[in-house]
């Protein structure tokens, strides 16, 4: 079985780059992904997460963002154990990604 791998702020603006495929969920609340999230993110959460992983590519790349890149790694797990192949922990989070995009 696959884990998830860390990805860097950098290399997702690389793998956005070079790929449409590229999926990117957001498990922070919902007042803060409205407030501010990635652009081309979902926010992922106990509602909807049955719809998303029945749509999702389960090929594609899947990019989990937390606050922090802590509880996202969790996320990632979880998703793998769903069936994703290919998924990502944003290290720093989107903490880390507003800085980064400040
Ligand atoms: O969202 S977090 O667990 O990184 S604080």
């Amino acid at each position: 079985m696959s884990t998830f791998k860390h990805l860097s702020i950098n290399e997702l603006i690389h793998m956005t780059a070079e790929s449409d495929l590229v999926q990117i969920v957001d498990i922070r609340d919902e007042a803060s992904f409205n407030t501010a999230h990635i652009a081309g993110s979902i926010n992922l959460n106990n509602e909807n997460i049955a719809n998303i992983i029945a749509d999702a590519d389960m090929d594609a790349p899947l990019v989990v963002v937390c606050y922090h890149g802590i509880s996202s790694q969790n996320a990632a797990n979880y998703l793998i154990e769903q069936g994703f192949d290919d998924v990502y922990s944003l290290d720093g989070g989107y903490s880390a990604w507003s800085t980064a995009n400040a």
